[in-house]
């Protein structure tokens, strides 16, 4: 894949710890190509900045022009802009941007060094409210910058979501509020990002460390590099958490003050990883996040490889398929009343028991649990509505469906029997809101997971594609198609068993 295009449009730290430094680093780790268009000059060490010499207008503004006609970027991260105008004219860019090629925009809003400093001019606050937030697509503040930019102090996780609140008011359209200091929160660094419709807090252990320069200037440009790579917004919030969390625990001291966050590739080690916070625990409380939750981990799987695993929608064919010697298999029928499917839910969980396999039922979670079904199989959608409480305490086991990292690391908190990861390729089965993932991408979830639980690929699945997928190291492949469209499913079955189970 070729390098995608990340601009960072932010001042020189010629310590190398922070700006345009920092962002070139950590876009070339995670696989982007980055370009700079320097706003200011800062003279700093790792101490203190001795210097913040705004570049020539002119000069800012050429770099943007020289860009824009050759090299066009996917994302563009922002950060420092040493006063209004620059805001004001950057502003104008974007808007042209937008109208030509749509680059995704993070605005990292730097006004305060960490070392104490102003980094810019008083008229930046207006500018940026009058002009610049209305072009971002995301806004990165920490809570200095939040209160300075909202005028409400993030001392609550009430007033965090006030403060990110306000700044969608004045035209923001997500804020991500950067939590690594919040008093309220001594012991973990949490991130809250809202784009007024939904809500996700990610919690990290604050990593024992003096050595942080640079985090919030590699964090903006990790999302907007994730973002570049076409990982949606949530997937690339978690991943350049990861990336910061990883950085902060290399960080080594270089000069006599707080060095550098370590520059060290994508991010391999799940414990890197934030938590995504879900109701149930103690900070869910303490952020105001309630809901239905499971009181404890559901019935482990015997095995972290499921094999084959093929998903069908008729009773019939999960009766053939356990002839041919399938032992995952899921009665997947869509659309229909409880009272339209219980006789096949039923059935289907009589043969699986007569066949002692693991049988699963998709969606059904009250008939499965009524007829005292081996698993169930959820959506995303379903884990805020379904009883999965009561899936538990019956002693069924769970699989849950996930579609990237967000989405894996939420699943991960309901500690379910197995994970689903999809659409692996286009599928023509189901109408999927999210992108494919490909191979690659499927490899790194498969490193990340597989020692935590039975991981399942799902979504396009050939035939041809299962060796593909086989050497990812994954143990369980599941497909619709492969086998009902097959001209002669027991053939496909069998020649799929061989090739999955061996
Ligand atoms: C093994 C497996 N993986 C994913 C799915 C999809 O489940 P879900 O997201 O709930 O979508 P529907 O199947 O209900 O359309 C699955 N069924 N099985
Ligand atoms: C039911 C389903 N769920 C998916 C997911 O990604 O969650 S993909 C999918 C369809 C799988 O069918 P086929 O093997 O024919 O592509
Ligand atoms: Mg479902």
């Amino acid at each position: 894949m070729t390098r995608p295009i990340v601009w960072t449009i932010a001042g020189s730290d010629s310590g190398g710890g922070a700006g345009i430094q920092a962002d070139l680093h950590t876009i070339h780790a995670l696989g982007g190509h980055g370009c700079s268009v320097i706003s200011a000059i800062t003279a700093q060490n790792s101490v203190a900045v001795s210097m913040v010499e705004p570049v020539l207008m002119q000069a800012f503004s050429q770099q943007l022009v020289a860009l824009a006609s050759d090299l066009p970027a996917q994302a563009i991260k922002i950060g420092l802009l040493p006063g209004g105008l620059r805001a004001e004219v950057l502003a104008r860019y974007l808007r042209e941007y937008r109208r030509q090629w749509q680059p995704y925009v993070v605005y990292d809003p730097v006004a305060i060094a960490s070392t104490g400093k102003a980094m810019a001019q008083e008229s930046l606050l207006p500018a940026i409210k009058q002009h610049l937030l209305a072009e971002v697509d995301l806004i990165t503040p920490n809570a200095i910058e939040l209160a300075a930019l909202s005028g409400i102090t993030p001392d609550s996780p009430a007033n965090v979501r006030r403060g990110a609140a306000a700044l969608l008011a004045m035209g923001a359209r997500a804020v991500l509020v950067k939590g690594g200091h919040f008093d309220w929160a001594p012991e973990q660094a949490i991130d809250f990002y809202t784009d007024g419709e939904r809500e996700i807090w990610l919690a990290s252990a604050r990593v024992e460390t003096t050595h942080g320069h640079g985090t919030g200037c590699t964090l903006s440009s990790a999302i907007a590099t994730a973002i570049a790579l076409d990982y949606p917004i949530e997937d690339a919030l978690v991943l350049a958490k990861a990336y910061v969390t990883q950085g902060l625990k290399a960080a080594q001291g270089l000069g006599a003050g707080p060095g550098p966050v370590a520059h060290l590739g994508w991010p391999t080690d799940l414990n890197d990883f934030p938590t995504v916070v879900m109701p149930g625990s103690t900070l869910a409380e303490q952020l105001g996040i309630s809901g239905p939750h499971p009181k404890a981990e559901f019935a482990p799987m015997d095995t972290l490889k499921l094999g084959l695993y093929p998903v069908v929608t008729s009773v019939s064919l999960l009766e053939q398929l356990l002839d041919w010697g399938v032992r995952t298999l899921q009665l997947r029928i869509k659309d229909k009343t409880d009272d339209q499917v219980e006789a096949d839910i039923k059935a289907a969980v009589e043969l699986g028991q007569r066949f002692n396999a693991r049988l699963f039922i998709n969606d059904y979670w009250r008939l499965a649990i009524k007829h005292g079904a081996y698993g169930v199989h959820l959506g995303q959608e379903d884990i805020e509505i379904a009883d999965l409480e009561a899936i538990r305490a019956a002693g069924i086991k769970l699989g849950l469906s996930t579609h990237g990292y967000y989405e894996m690391l939420r699943a991960r908190e309901l500690k379910p029997s197995y994970l689903a990861l999809g659409h692996i390729f286009p599928t023509k089965t189901k109408d999927m809101p999210s992108r494919p993932q490909g191979l690659e991408r499927l490899h790194r979830y498969v490193a990340l997971m597989e020692t935590e639980f039975p991981l399942v690929a799902i979504g396009g699945i050939s035939r041809d594609r299962v060796p593909l997928v086989a050497e990812t190291g994954i143990g369980s492949i599941a497909l619709v198609t492969a086998i009902t469209e097959s001209d002669n499913p027991e053939a496909a079955t069998r020649e799929l068993l061989a090739l999955v189970e061996g």
